[in-house]
C-alpha cells in the first residue's frame, strides 16, 4: 500500500505573515494525517518553516544545484539542503524547464545529486497543451521519466517521487479529468515496470495542476494517483487542509 503525499509548492509566493498562520495549521494537520504532508516554500523561508513544522510536517526545497559546491552565485547545493535537515527537493518543475531552460540531462544530474545527499527528489514531468493536442503526451512524459530513472540505480528509487503535472493545467484552473490523469499515471507505472515490477508498484506518482478541495478526492481515489503537488491552493490553509484530508 503506497502512502499518499500531499505537497504544497509555494513557488515564489508567501510572506512571514502567511508562514506564521499557515505553517502551524499544517503542522497540526500533519500530526493526525494518514498522508505525508510536505511544504516547499521559497528558500529564504525554509528555516522559519522548519522551526514551526514540528515533528510531522515535511519541509522541502523547490530546487537544488547539481554540483556539491563551487562558483555558482545564487545557487544552493543538494548537500546543503540535506545538512539543514530538509527532506525533499523538487526537480524538473515545468516552470524551471520552460523559464530557465532546464534539460532532461540537467534534471537527471540534479536528481542524482539530491538522492546522493539523502534527500527525496520529487521529479516533475508533464506535457504542454501543444504536445497533448498533437498526440505526443505519452512520448513526452515517458521520455522525461526515462531520462532520469535510467540514470539511477533501483536502490535510489525509494528516494524518488514522480509528479505528473500537465503544463496546460498549471495555474490555469483547468484540471486534467481524473480519467486523463489516471491514464498518464498508469502509463508511467507501466513504463517503470520495465525496470522492475515491485519497484514500479512502490513508486508514488502525484498529480499536479489546479488541484483544489473540490477535485482532490476524485483525483486521489484513482488507482495510480498517490497524492498531489499543489501550487496556488497550497497558500490557503483551509483549502490545502481540505486537499490533505481528501488523501486520507
Ligand atoms: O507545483 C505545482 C504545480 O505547478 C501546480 O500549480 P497549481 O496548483 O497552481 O496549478
Amino acid at each position: 500500500m503506497r502512502k499518499k503525499i500531499v505537497a504544497g509548492n509555494w513557488k515564489m509566493n508567501g510572506s512571514m505573515e502567511l508562514l506564521n498562520t499557515l505553517v502551524p495549521a499544517l503542522a497540526e494537520e500533519a500530526k493526525q494525517s494518514q498522508a505525508e504532508i510536505l511544504v516547499c516554500p521559497p528558500a529564504l523561508y525554509l528555516g522559519d518553516v522548519q522551526r514551526k513544522a514540528g515533528d510531522h510536517l515535511l519541509v522541502g526545497a523547490q530546487n537544488c544545484h547539481e554540483a556539491q559546491s563551487g562558483a555558482f552565485t545564487g545557487e544552493i547545493a543538494a548537500g546543503m539542503l540535506a545538512e539543514m535537515q530538509l527532506s525533499h527537493v523538487l526537480v524538473g518543475h515545468s516552470e524551471r524547464r520552460a523559464i530557465y531552460g532546464e534539460t532532461d540531462q540537467l534534471i537527471a544530474a540534479k536528481t542524482q545529486a539530491a538522492i546522493a545527499s539523502g534527500l527525496v527528489a520529487v521529479l516533475c514531468v508533464g506535457e504542454t497543451l501543444d504536445e497533448r493536442e498533437s498526440g505526443r503526451t505519452l512520448d513526452v512524459v515517458l521520455g522525461q521519466v526515462n531520462a532520469v530513472v535510467s540514470q539511477l540505480g533501483l536502490a535510489d528509487w525509494s528516494r524518488l517521487v514522480i509528479a505528473y503535472e500537465p503544463v496546460w493545467a498549471i495555474g490555469t484552473g483547468k484540471t486534467a479529468t481524473a480519467d486523463q490523469a489516471q491514464d498518464v499515471h498508469k502509463a508511467i507505472r507501466n513504463a517503470l515496470a520495465d525496470y522492475g515490477q515491485d519497484y514500479a508498484d512502490a513508486m508514488r506518482i502525484l498529480y499536479g495542476g489546479s488541484v483544489k478541495a473540490a477535485n482532490a478526492e476524485e483525483l486521489f481515489t484513482c488507482p495510480d494517483i498517490d497524492g498531489g503537488l499543489v501550487g496556488g491552493a497550497s497558500l490557503n490553509a483551509d483549502e490545502f487542509i481540505s486537499i490533505c484530508r481528501a488523501a486520507n
